[in-house]
């Protein structure tokens, strides 16, 4: 079960926080682990539109997922990471992701004709046409052997998928979380753990609408053996700093902490210009920093960076 939110909060305001909706998504169900039910949850048709209630304040916090084990980055986070104003993100949170077919009570499995699913999901099972040479997942198996003619629909969400379905005829299918069909009514799970491998999970990021706001008191304590950093680098083929195509690696060597992982996107207008997001980790032995010294040491970091000429920014530090 997930909560809406709106619990009375000891007559603290409840924290805002933007998610994609409608209520029902994994991306609902990853905030309501961070936040619980003392929070306010503001459904959002798209993840930029999380990003969008972020900068004009509307909503405190924002989650969004950043990757799936199987189907790798969220392309759409990164692209509104790339661009990001005020947001800042200040935690994680995994969730282990099952996938349902669900259909409106009474609709039989061999009258489905339409599956819908989020564009995440829907080329989650495509790409696992890619890679079932070695392991058929489940999914992929399910698909072929129970709907082979079905045609996929694009939903801006699984919940949504979920949602559409009460306005279908029969015959279509949503490929959603269980939580769905406890939220709307006059749905039920046909099929569960369709997903092609059963360790399935989802990494969500946790936004504040800027680096000093304050988390609240009730939220999962970050982890004490690793702190992380988000840094956004941009390279210009043409700039000063980067006459050679190596610009990244010079940037990435005056940083001298420890990579955990690097995702690139392209700078919107000019071909061959890069955004780099770079999430960096905490070294450290033994004696572990609290998250504000581990802040001050990244932002110095990033400092020296900067002052040798490349745009760089910390979008991130928990
Ligand atoms: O559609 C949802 O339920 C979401 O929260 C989005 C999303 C994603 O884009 O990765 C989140 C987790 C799952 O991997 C599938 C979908």
């Amino acid at each position: 079960m997930v909560s809406t939110g709106n619990a009375i909060s000891d007559g603290q305001p409840l924290p805002r926080v933007a998610i994609l909706g409608p209520f029902g998504t994994y991306s609902h169900e990853a905030a309501d682990r961070y936040f619980g039910p003392t929070a306010r949850y503001n459904e959002k048709l798209e993840i930029k539109d999380v990003f969008h209630a972020l900068a004009s304040s509307s909503a405190d916090f924002g989650v969004v997922p950043q990757e799936n084990t199987i189907f790798g980055s969220v392309v759409d986070t990164y692209d509104a990471l790339r661009a990001m104003g005020r947001g800042y993100i200040v935690g994680e949170i995994t969730l282990r992701i099952d996938h349902c077919l669900v259909a409106r009570t009474g609709v039989r499995l061999d009258e489905i004709h339409t599956v819908l699913s989020h564009e995440q999901v829907r080329n989650y099972v495509d790409a696992i046409a890619l890679i079932s040479n070695q392991a058929l997942g489940q999914c992929r198996l399910f698909i072929a052997k129970h709907l082979p003619t079905a045609t996929t629909e694009r939903t801006t969400s699984t919940a949504g998928a979920a949602r559409a379905l009460l306005d279908r005829p029969h015959g279509h299918a949503a490929i959603c979380s269980r939580v769905c069909t406890t939220l709307f009514q006059g749905l039920e799970v046909l099929r569960e753990a369709i997903q092609a491998d059963s360790n399935n999970y989802t990494r969500f990021y946790v936004l504040a609408r800027g680096p000093d706001v304050k988390l609240p008191m009730n939220r999962p304590r970050p982890s004490e053996s690793h702190r992380t950093g988000v840094i956004r680098i941009i390279i210009r083929q043409t700039a000063a700093n980067t006459s050679s195509s190596t610009g990244i690696q010079d940037a990435l060597a005056m940083l001298n902490t420890s990579i955990s992982r690097i995702d690139r996107r392209p700078l919107a207008g000019v071909p061959f210009d890069f955004v780099y997001l770079v999430e960096v980790q905490d070294e450290q032995q033994g004696q572990h920093r609290s998250v504000p010294e581990w802040k001050q040491y990244i932002e110095t970091k990033v400092e020296e960076v900067l002052k040798a000429g490349f745009s760089v920014d910390l979008i991130g530090a928990w």
